[in-house]
């Protein structure tokens, strides 16, 4: 049977921290235990980065809009024609009963990019739209509302068809829909993902359906349970993250070469390199175009210290002295390789700290079950690897340690990473605080480097003088 509004992915990641739960028992650090090869030290690096899993954490663990004072770039496919803004959701004139799923999410206004996509999606005639901001920037809202505005109820046949690169993406988006469209009951949702079996020859009612690639083309054409020619609007959700799957583009170009002419066609990306648009321009043809631009992080308002250590025991008794000397609201420590931090994890928690570890075999619902912990404050460390902590904004995270740099994996300075890692403690207005730990000749020539590049100066500290460590937290 198609499933309906119920079937959301709550169940399965309550089942997943289910796992989670059973893995921490007993460990005395909050995250899956890490079973580390000794002799493999693998780094983080070596293993390839998962784009599907780190836009499904992001949305997992981001409750609120990122916060961005760009502007946003837009194109018109007709400059002559003017060009809408608005400021307020009731300028839109949605349906009522979407105006109060909106509000009941706590929206009040739109978002920096919403400001200019709603308009142009819900106009009259439709017209096609690119649009790329970084994640949490409010694209997902953006397009639920327009498939949302533009179905017809009475209508029981799929007019709105939604692609999303993995199973759980979809369900994650399939989510917003159900929230969105709460008081529309008499809208239905169908999820074309894997597993959900229907009979041959059925045809599908709800009018919305959304799904991966390869189910969604099965759908419209070997099993037909959709008629493309009647669906209006077409929607492609994180089209960076489908095309690094291999077949989702001739897939997805696949499904659109179906549709009819004047079927509205939005695509959305959170990056924009050559890839993405030339396959964007394939997708929707006449587009106007819409960008936002990332938010600049910045080394201004942070402190940066370095602690001279012979290895790695010293670098820990560094951090426990800094730990006796100043009070630290929350810190994430950053180490290279699982294997150091699941080691400071336990040693940290031994001394008494509450310690969340995030590892990268941990599934994408466990490690965002351990951040929203920390988030709430339940734990007072995280300490982590690069992959894993990509993209966390943690409001009380006033102290960042780089146990070890961050290095490429040509072993040179990853100035990026390091920015990455320092400028989340100095957000929101806050002075924010980063001490290095240096353990060799090596390093220290690497935070030389770092200090370079950024044209920062990165203060010695000496963690056995408790006075000394007190007076940098003033
Ligand atoms: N106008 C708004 N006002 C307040 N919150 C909003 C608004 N629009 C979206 N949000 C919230 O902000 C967060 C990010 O929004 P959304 O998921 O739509 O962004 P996104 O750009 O699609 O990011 P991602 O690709 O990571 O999902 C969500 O928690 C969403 O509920």
């Amino acid at each position: 049977m198609c499933q309906e509004k119920s079937w959301g992915s709550d169940q399965q990641i309550w089942k997943l921290q289910g796992i989670y739960l059973e893995n921490k028992a007993g460990s005395g650090v909050e995250g899956a235990v890490v079973k580390a090869d000794d002799n493999v030290e693998k780094t983080e690096d070596e293993e390839k980065e998962d784009r599907a899993a780190q836009s499904l954490l992001n949305k997992l663990i981001r409750s609120n809009l990122v916060d961005t004072t760009n502007q946003v770039e837009v194109l018109q496919r007709d400059p002559t024609s003017p060009l809408y803004s608005v400021k307020s959701f009731e300028e839109l004139r949605l349906k009522p009963q979407l105006l109060q799923g909106v509000y009941a999410m706590g929206f009040n206004r739109p978002s920096k990019i919403q400001e200019n996509a709603l308009p142009m999606m819900l106009a009259e005639p439709p017209q096609n739209l690119i649009a790329q901001s970084q994640s949490g920037t409010g694209k997902t809202a953006a397009f639920v509302l327009a498939m949302l505005s533009r179905v017809e109820p009475g209508n029981k046949y799929p007019q709105c068809l939604c692609l999303s690169p993995t199973y759980e993406l979809a369900l994650q988006t399939g989510k917003v829909i159900e929230q969105m469209g709460n008081f529309y009951p008499e809208l239905k949702l169908a999820y074309a993902v894997r597993g959900n079996k229907l009979e041959r020859g059925q045809k599908i009612s709800e009018q919305i359906v959304i799904g991966t690639p390869g189910t969604v083309l099965d759908w419209c054409s070997k099993l037909k349970f959709i008629d493309p020619k009647k669906i209006k609007v077409f929607v492609l959700d994180e089209a960076d993250v489908m095309i690094a799957t291999q077949g989702h583009q001739d897939q997805s170009i696949r499904i659109q070469r179906m549709l009819p002419r004047d079927c509205q066609m939005l695509l959305f990306s959170a990056t924009f390199e050559d890839s993405v648009w030339k396959f964007a321009q394939k997708v929707v043809p006449d587009p106007n175009i819409i960008k936002l631009k990332r938010e600049e992080e910045t080394l201004d308002t942070i402190k940066q210290y370095y602690v001279l250590c012979n290895n790695r025991d010293e670098k820990f008794r560094a951090l426990c002295n800094i730990y006796g000397a100043i009070t630290i609201a929350q810190a994430m420590i950053f180490c290279h390789t699982r294997k150091t931090a699941g080691w400071l994890a336990a040693e940290l928690s031994r001394e008494g700290h509450q310690v969340a570890l995030l590892s990268g075999e941990m599934m994408v619902e466990q490690r965002a079950a351990v951040i929203e912990r920390f988030r709430e404050g339940k734990e007072k460390v995280l300490v982590t690897t690069n992959v894993c902590a990509r993209g966390i904004d943690v409001e009380q995270v006033s102290v960042v340690i780089n146990f070890d740099l961050p290095v490429d994996k040509d072993g040179n300075p990853d100035n990026e990473t390091y920015l990455h890692r320092i400028g989340r403690t100095g957000r929101f207005g806050k002075r924010g605080l980063a001490i290095n730990m240096v353990d060799s000749k090596h390093s220290m020539n690497i935070l030389n480097r770092i200090q370079e590049h950024f044209n920062k100066k990165i203060n010695k500290l000496d963690t056995d003088d408790l006075d000394e460590i007190e007076k940098i937290n003033n």
